[in-house]
């Protein structure tokens, strides 16, 4: 083993999935550059590493030298100081100014950075205003520095550094000393593994009470990722001791003391159910709101004419004349539609749910009109934004997201709530199969009790992202009219799209002959890798070419994150294919490019741009290493250290494909994943598409995802609540 020091002069390839990563370096005493290969995922251009490896010849590639262990200095010498100052890392100096400070102050250019700040006037074209710009950032790069090197010290890799100084400022190394349990708690990205880790080097104990206690939190946490609402007692005792690699015993006594101290809720019925506080409370409030919805009256004046006649006549069944309305939508509602009109003009909280094309968008334009010739006033919202403009479409009418709707404020959180609830006679939300537990109960706490309330949504589509299984819970429950609808109209039934989703829904393989004017075509490949080339293909070239569209609007959606086809895979072959820039901001293996097809994967409420949202890469600064994406003309900027919210959206997984629509969608459907197909995540798949689908894979793969119907249960009590039979 031997070490070498280097200067990073490029990355030339870097893979996300395992962080290998091939450096060009240059290395004194060598005249070309160097190859430096091994899992160096957070390097920098411009950085000086010290490296612990070997030299090996590899066949293909030569000579090069492996890395097993790495660490980050400071340049030392002239050449090094130049790239490090130039590679966008300090704010204010890109290539030009790193060049002319360096001619200026030679190997004393740190320590004036450091000591003599001022001195850089006489660098020609640097000003003041650039000198503290530079100042900030080299005290900043100070600290992160710090924190990466204590971070290292412990085992972690450095790529968490800037975002905990971002967290904690200059108290970032006493916080982690004292409980680095709250890295896992405070930080987005950090998770109990990482921070166990540095607690581990610090020497806490595996049976100390704080780790426990995380890993219960964090156990529970992942359970909730994977929609459950509360856990089974036994079911996260056994998780938990598998995480943490404890003895049951000290687990449980841990679990009862989180009991006590109120960090988590326990209610035995059923099962011993333990909660998260918050899907506890968003439960049970659920449950209430919407009984209580369901008991009191409206007060709009369709209501109290209804119910006057009804109570004069003594008729049960009276309701709207739905003739006026199809006059005015001119349109002939069949009979379940009509059906659903009527029990809407009667209800206080309804359910219309129904597979594509059956008609639920035409029959909410008839529940609208009705209401509207009554005067009510309605309030229409989605849970996501592309969801509330097509609700805003074809309706005619404003359509919010819930999060706009509730006035999202952050820090404070939502604006409307039940001492400022919204206002008008009906609140009609569509796509409620996405609705989480918590979204529905903060929605709910925000309706008064006199408002009306409709469902819609599909729910044969994939639950939501979030615990709960809300929308099926609520129509399970029997508690409040359901309409369904199924009949296929006409003009839906000329799209193979609508009725391959149909068969597929009812179990059964769609046609895959392809032929002319079709809207639904597959192409057979065995091989992920075959597929995958199809993919691309057909993304650069076969589909733009015959349809006269950009590339940009053409969707591939897989099953999977991982593996050939998988989402991350199929992004880094597609920006390969269809981007052409040459550089762009690095992160974590990824780079992010001009042009970049990318979407946002978490809730930024300070941005404003929310999980599913997606963009595009509109400016790159190499030099502030900053980027702005534009997410629909509306332009968000990126520090470098937030680029972890984004991803490449060439291709996105089914999941995160919910509740958006795309005009044309390729699709792998392969029995590499094989884990993951399902029939509700084809059905969801394949319903996104809007005008084109194309399905490439095999038949077997298809076939086995349409059979597989082990929906694997939540845990929820919401139709329970709802039904009384837990209070
Ligand atoms: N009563 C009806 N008579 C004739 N055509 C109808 C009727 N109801 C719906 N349709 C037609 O069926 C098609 C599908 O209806 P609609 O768009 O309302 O369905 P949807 O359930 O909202 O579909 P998706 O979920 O795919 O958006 C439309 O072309 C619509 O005009």
């Amino acid at each position: 083993m031997m070490k070498i020091r280097c200067v990073v002069e490029r990355i030339t390839y870097q893979n996300p999935e395992n962080g290998y990563t091939v450096l060009k370096t240059r290395v004194k005493g060598y005249e070309d550059l160097v190859t430096v290969v091994g899992n160096l995922l957070e390097v920098n251009a411009g950085s000086v590493l010290l490296v612990e490896g070997n030299w090996k010849v590899d066949a293909k590639y030569g000579r090069q030298f492996t890395a097993l262990s790495w660490e980050e200095t400071l340049p030392a010498t002239l050449y090094g100081m130049e790239k490090y100052l130039g590679s966008g890392l300090i704010k204010g100096i890109g290539p030009k100014f790193a060049k002319r400070i360096v001619q200026r102050f030679g190997m004393d250019t740190f320590t004036v950075i450091e000591d003599n700040i001022a001195l850089l006037i006489e660098v020609p074209g640097i000003g003041n205003k650039r000198i503290q710009m530079i100042g900030e950032s080299w005290e900043r790069q100070k600290e992160i520095k710090n924190i990466m090197l204590f971070l290292q010290e412990h085992g972690v890799s450095t790529a968490f550094a800037a975002k905990i100084f971002r967290q904690y400022g200059n108290e970032s190394i006493r916080v982690v000393k004292e409980n680095p349990y709250r890295l896992a708690d405070d930080i987005w990205g950090i998770g109990f593994k990482t921070a166990d880790t540095i607690a581990g080097k610090m020497g806490v104990s595996k049976e100390a009470f704080v780790r426990l206690r995380s890993g219960i939190m964090y156990t529970l946490g992942e359970l909730a990722d994977e929609g459950h609402v509360y856990a089974g007692k036994e079911q996260l005792v056994q998780k938990a001791c598998g995480l943490l690699e404890a003895e049951e015993p000290f687990v449980v006594m841990t679990l009862d003391q989180m009991i006590k101290d109120e960090d988590l809720i326990r209610e035995v019925n059923q099962v011993e159910a333990i909660y998260l506080p918050p899907f506890y409370f968003a439960e049970l409030g659920t449950a209430n709101k919407l009984r209580k919805l369901m008991d009191r009256p409206a007060q709009d004046r369709l209501w109290v004419q209804l119910m006057k006649a009804r109570k004069e006549s003594g008729k049960e069944n009276l309701s709207v004349d739905v003739s006026g309305v199809e006059q005015y939508v001119h349109m002939e509602y069949d009979e379940i539609q009509v059906n659903a009109i009527r029990q809407a003009a009667v209800s206080k909280v309804m359910v219309l749910t129904g597979g594509p094309g059956t008609g639920k968008t035409t029959t909410t334009r008839g529940i609208i009109t009705a209401f509207r010739m009554y005067g009510l006033k309605i309030l229409l919202a989605a849970p996501t934004g592309r969801a509330a403009r097509r609700l805003s479409e074809a309706t005619g009418l404003e359509a919010k997201t819930i999060h706009r709707l509730l006035e999202c404020k952050p820090p404070e959180g939502y604006q409307k709530t039940e001492e400022n609830p919204l206002e008008g006679d009906v609140l009609i939300v569509d796509e409620c199969s996405m609705i989480d537990i918590l979204l529905m109960n903060s929605l709910l706490k925000a309706v008064p009790e006199s408002m009306r309330l409709v469902l819609i949504g599909d729910i044969d589509q994939l639950p939501s992202v979030g615990a709960g299984n809300v929308l099926r819970d609520i129509i399970d429950a029997g508690c409040f009219p359901v309409i369904r609808l199924e009949r296929v109209f006409r003009q839906a039934r000329e799209s193979r799209i609508i009725m391959s989703a149909h068969r597929i829904n009812r179990g059964m393989m769609p046609d895959l002959s392809n032929g002319r004017n079709t809207d639904f075509f597959f192409l057979q490949k065995e091989q992920p890798e075959d597929a995958v080339s199809e993919i691309v293909s057909l993304v650069k070239n076969k589909l733009p070419g015959y349809y006269k569209i950009p590339p940009a609007s053409i969707q591939v959606l897989t099953p999977m994150q991982r593996g050939v086809a998988g989402a991350t895979n199929l992004n880094l072959v597609l920006q390969e294919a269809l981007n052409h820039e040459s550089d762009g901001l690095r992160r974590s293996g990824f780079i992010f490019k001009l042009q970049d097809k990318v979407m946002q994967i978490k809730n930024n409420y300070e941005k404003e741009v929310f999980n599913g949202d997606i963009g595009f890469v509109e400016s790159v600064d190499m030099q502030n290493r900053t980027l702005t994406v534009s997410f629909d003309g509306r332009s968000i900027s990126y520090e470098a250290s937030e680029l972890d919210e984004l991803v490449h959206a060439y291709a996105t997984t089914i999941h995160k494909a919910q509740g958006s629509e795309y005009p044309v969608v390729v699709m792998p459907v392969l029995m590499s994943h094989f884990c993951m197909l399902q029939r509700n995540l084809l059905y969801t798949g394949i319903t996104r598409a809007k005008k084109i689908l194309v399905l490439v894979g095999t038949k077997k793969a298809l076939a086995y995802g349409i059979r597989n119907i082990t929906v694997t249960r939540r845990n929820t009590m919401l139709k329970e609540r709802l039904e009384g039979s837990v209070s």
